[in-house]
Formats: structure tokens, sequence, C-alpha cells
């Protein structure tokens, strides 16, 4: 065997044991996907259920994905970074822009909320953590790809948004927002005691329709069409929060949710403004990447 070879199959190994030390194998068998010609199959028929829930409302639930023997060591590793959160505390409308003083003051774009939680950078994270492995896993990935029928996705190529932790203390809320990146999968490392529940609007926007009305009656209060979800530690949820406008409800305790975030290409980048906005800082790479917009026509 070659060096490139042995070098290949040492990391193998390693993926594979961070699948099998981390993750419930036995209901989420990432790890089994068939080559070749094996048509039915039990990473299939795992991976067609999580289809189903999101084809249903771009969001799927994959309870106790974690191993439950491993639950506490993933919540102490998530309160221990929880510390080097940044608290933007900052004013931000749903999708992340600046106030338009020329429409009317009951529009969404001008509907400004505070953000009180605060977020643990990628590159505050350390290489050994659960989290950052996982994220890193080329099985897991290819798992979550074919979750969501894409043929192929990324890690981000933005050093501080890739995989981040969402660390909200006692008594914070996460207000109504759309993400920038088109899907995200959260595993929950920090459950609170009370509350903390995950509100969305199943695909309330759609490329190309923002739906302003709809989205000025939930703003507005109106729960009519909000889905709630209530995580436990080591649950995992894959979620297209592009689309789906969403919430973080107020909690009792600390919540501390991991946001893993993956892409269709391999340049995604946050703006310039979002970034300063959310960590307090940007990157060189931030500032190269601006000029490159969206083709979706969607805000934020
Ligand atoms: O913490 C969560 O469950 C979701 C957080 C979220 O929506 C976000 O940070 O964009
Ligand atoms: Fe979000």
């Amino acid at each position: 065997m070659g060096t490139n070879a042995a070098t290949e199959t040492a990391k193998q190994d390693r993926d594979i044991d961070t699948l099998r030390r981390f993750v419930n194998l036995s209901d989420y068998p990432v790890d089994k996907r068939p080559s070749g010609e094996q048509e039915s199959h039990v990473y299939w028929e795992t991976v067609e259920r999580v289809r189903n829930q999101l084809r249903g409302d771009g969001c799927a639930l994959l309870s106790n994905f974690i191993k439950s023997d491993v639950i506490d060591l993933l919540r102490e590793e998530s309160e221990e970074l929880a510390p080097e959160a940044f608290y933007s505390d900052n004013n931000v409308n749903p999708y992340v822009t600046k106030d338009d003083p020329s429409l009317p003051e009951d529009h969404p774009i001008r509907f400004f909320q505070h953000y009180t939680n605060g977020f643990v950078a990628r590159d505050l994270i350390p290489d050994d953590a659960i989290i950052k492995r996982l994220y890193q896993n080329p099985y897991f990935m290819r798992f979550i790809a074919d979750c969501l029928e894409e043929p192929v996705i990324y890690e981000f190529s933005d050093p501080i948004a890739g995989l981040v932790i969402n660390v909200m203390p006692d008594d914070t809320e996460l207000p109504w927002h759309f993400d920038t990146n088109e899907f995200i999968v959260s595993l929950m490392t920090r459950r609170p005691q009370e509350g903390g529940e995950f509100q969305y609007c199943p695909n309330i926007r759609e490329p190309g329709n923002e739906n302003f009305d709809a989205v000025r009656e939930v703003l507005q209060g109106n729960h009519d069409r909000v889905e709630s979800l209530t995580l436990n530690t080591g649950d995992l949820q894959l979620f297209k929060g592009r689309y789906s406008m969403h919430r973080v409800a107020s909690a009792k305790g600390q919540r501390l949710c991991t946001l893993l975030g993956y892409s269709k290409t391999p340049d995604m980048m946050g703006s310039l403004e979002h970034t300063r906005k959310i960590y307090g800082r940007v990157t060189q790479q931030h500032i190269d990447a601006e000029n490159q917009r969206r083709q979706d026509n969607l805000m934020g």
C-alpha cells in the first residue's frame, strides 16, 4: 500500500470510529450506505423516512441521533464552549437587512426585534470536539445529502459561520427570521429546563416570492400557520430555513444548539453585514466574497 492509500485508510478508520462512538447507528445506519446494486436497504429506508418529513413541511426530526451514553459528554462539551459566545445585541428584521423608511411602518422589512442569543464561532471550536468531528465526517455528510436529495453538500467555506453553537442564556429568545442558507442541520446539545421550542412557518416564502402579507400576519402574532417542535439533547434536526420563517421561543435555563451549515456549492460565505451583526467580526474571505450575489431574488 502506498503512503497516500495508507493515509486514506487511516482517515476512513477514524471517520468510522467517530460514527461508532457518537451516533446511534442502530436507528440511523449512517455507516451502511450500500454501493452498487442493492436497492432496498435499511440505509435507504432511514433516508426515505427523513425525506418524507422534509417534503411535508421542510423540517425533519431525528430523535436520539446521538448515542445515549455520550449525551452527557456532548452537553458538557457545549457548556464548556458557551462562554466563548459573541452576543450581537442587535435589533434585526427577519431578513437581517437594513430598515427601509420608504415602506409603510407595518412592513416586515421594518419589523425589528432584539437578538439576545450568542454564537460560538467555528474557529473557536476545537478540532476534536464531537460536534466538529461529526460536522466534517464524510459518511455523515453523505447521509445528510441523501436526506436532502442533494447529489453533494459541502462544508461552508465561511470560517466563522460554518459550525456554530447557538447559546441562549436563561430567559432569552431568538426572534423570527429567515436563514441565509437554504437548509440547516441542528443538533440539540443542551435542552433547556422549560420552553425553548423551535417554531416555524413551513414554506412561507419561495424563490421569487417573499409573501410579505403572510409574514406580516405571523409577526403581528397570528400563529395559525406556526408549527412547534421540542428537541431533546442529542436530537438532530434538518430544516429548510431559507423558506420557512422561524424562531426559538423563550426558555427557562440555558439552551445550547449546535448549527451545522452545509451548502450545495463549495464557496458558501455569509454577507459582510450579516456576519458583522451576528458574529461581531469578519475575515478577509468575507470581504472578498461580498460581490458574489445570490440568484434567488430573496433578501438576507
Ligand atoms: O437554535 C436553533 O434551534 C435555531 C437557531 C436558528 O434558527 C439560527 O441561528 O438561525
Ligand atoms: Fe435560523
